[in-house]
């Protein structure tokens, strides 16, 4: 039993959109999902680097700083990630409240769960990135050793050996990092972004 019924949420006073005005630009989550290696955590990092640059509020979600943290109780069974998911949704939604532009990279590996990320923040803002890595070509880069060790059945309900990934219907963005260069593919999630922050960040 949570008592939900009394929990009865304070008015505050300073909204988002009080924060955006100061900061100057819009805060929303920029969601990457893909395969492990696929090479959403290399984009992601260079995607901050460009809006740090131009003075917009960041902040990075990840493996590294969410499942060693928040969700260490958490494994990779399907509840568990859906859990892993629904917790750092509802943080990103936090941030987006306080005027921050989340990066957020994580394998959301299901569609369910990735509908569920994208209620809990609200459609207006979200936006996903799908980076399209064929499983023989993250198997080939092996960023890990990861895959190598579920090959051989060390780890258990790894993504795309024995557990799946859903490829998303209609993200906002795909990269196809097997066919676009880096930079290409930074550039144009940056265009993208330029819109969606109301403010030229060339
Ligand atoms: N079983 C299994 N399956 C997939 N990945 C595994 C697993 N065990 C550990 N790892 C490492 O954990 C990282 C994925 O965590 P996520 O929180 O992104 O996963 S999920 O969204 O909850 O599915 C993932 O990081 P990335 O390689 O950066 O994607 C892996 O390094
Ligand atoms: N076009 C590309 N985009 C992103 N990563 C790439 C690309 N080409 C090669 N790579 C390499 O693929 C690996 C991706 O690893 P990483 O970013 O950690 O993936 P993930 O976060 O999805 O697990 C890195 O070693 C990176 O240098």
């Amino acid at each position: 039993m949570n008592n939900m019924e009394n929990i009865i949420p304070h008015d505050f006073h300073i909204e988002k959109t009080d924060r955006n005005k100061s900061n100057g630009h819009d805060s929303f989550v920029v969601w990457f999902t893909g395969l492990s290696g696929s090479g959403k955590s290399t984009i992601a990092n260079l995607v901050e680097n460009e809006l740090f640059k131009k003075g917009i509020k960041t902040f990075s979600l990840d493996g590294d700083n969410v499942r060693k943290g928040l969700n260490n109780n958490l494994g990779f069974t399907a509840g568990d990630r859906q859990e892993n998911l629904r917790r750092i949704a509802e943080v990103a939604k936090l941030f987006v409240e306080s005027g921050s532009v989340i990066i957020a990279s994580f394998i959301s590996p299901l569609k369910k769960d990735r509908e569920l990320i994208k209620n809990i923040i609200g459609e207006d803002n979200f936006i996903e990135v799908f980076v399209n890595t064929s499983l023989a070509e993250c198997e080939r880069r092996d960023v890990k050793g990861l895959y190598k060790k579920a090959r051989a059945g060390e780890i258990k309900n790894f993504t795309g050996i024995d557990a799946p990934y859903e490829n998303p219907a209609n993200p906002d963005l795909e990269i196809k990092t097997e066919e676009e260069d880096l930079e290409d593919a930074l550039k144009r999630i940056v265009l993208h972004l330029e819109d969606k922050l109301k403010i030229s960040v060339q």
